[in-house]
């Protein structure tokens, strides 16, 4: 069952010198919904995410975190109100252990935690993502795959309210991605509420209520899944993207 609004975005827009990355972009994401951001290549979806999670300030629009003003907030201050993400290039504290990383969600997440408390928790996140065995391993002993195990773990030890994913399946051989689906499958059927950036069809599928289309920084669609996968506005806007 899908609750109120999380996350509110009216008139976002990012450029970049002459560029308008984001154009003008207005969608909402409900309590519980998982929510794929899709679209061709360098059509603002990453940057979108940006705008969401702080990582860049907006040029101009408003965001709200349930229905408090976010925009123009650091990435900090967002983390701490309940907005957690993973990055599309992973990004580890190498010095830490696999613990230690999902420790520090938890320290700078929404729910802040400290000492034993954190140290439960992160074990508790890690049991989750099926990391529980490697809790010490340093990161650089890792798969690719457990790396972006180990992201998620930080992102979700933070408790949020919002969790951003920016292509968290990319780079997965077949088997890794088939587990990849099914954690966030899980996330879901926990009743969290995710953006998706993701190219993989199957996984938007499998996996989001709804979609926002975008293309040249431009909503084009949005709806249920279903509706905007056979919209033929937007199967050109990938068509045209293989083209070129
Ligand atoms: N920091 C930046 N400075 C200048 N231009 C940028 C910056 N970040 C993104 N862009 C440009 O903004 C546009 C949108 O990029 P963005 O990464 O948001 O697209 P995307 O839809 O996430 O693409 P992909 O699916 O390839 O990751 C692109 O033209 C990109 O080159």
């Amino acid at each position: 069952m899908m609750g109120g609004t999380v996350i509110s975005l009216r008139g976002a827009t990012k450029q970049f010198g002459g560029l308008v990355a984001v154009d003008n972009v207005s969608f909402e994401v409900r309590e519980h919904e998982v929510m794929g951001l899709i679209g061709p290549n360098g059509s603002g979806k990453s940057t979108t995410l940006n705008l969401i999670s702080g990582a860049l300030p907006a040029t101009d629009g408003d965001i709200a975190l349930k229905g408090q003003e976010i925009t123009g907030l650091p990435a900090r201050d967002i983390a701490r109100k309940g907005v957690a993400r993973t990055f599309q290039l992973v990004r580890l504290l190498p010095s830490m252990n696999v613990i230690e990383n999902v420790m520090a969600g938890a320290v700078f997440g929404h729910r802040r935690r400290w000492g034993a408390s954190a140290e439960r928790h992160a074990k508790q996140v890690l049991e989750t993502v099926g990391l529980a065995d490697k809790a010490k391993a340093h990161t650089s002993q890792l798969t690719y795959i457990d790396t972006k195990r180990v992201e998620l773990a930080r992102a979700l030890a933070g408790e949020p309210e919002v969790l951003l994913l920016d292509e968290w399946l990319a780079g997965l051989n077949p088997t890794e991605l088939t587990e990849g689906i099914d954690l966030i499958h899980r996330l879901r059927d926990e009743g969290r509420t995710i953006i998706l950036v993701e190219h993989v069809m199957d996984a938007i599928r499998s996996l989001c209520d709804a979609c926002v289309v975008m293309s040249s920084g431009k909503k084009i669609a949005e709806g249920t899944t279903d509706e905007v996968l056979s919209d033929p506005e937007v199967i050109r806007a990938y068509l045209g993207d293989d083209d070129a």
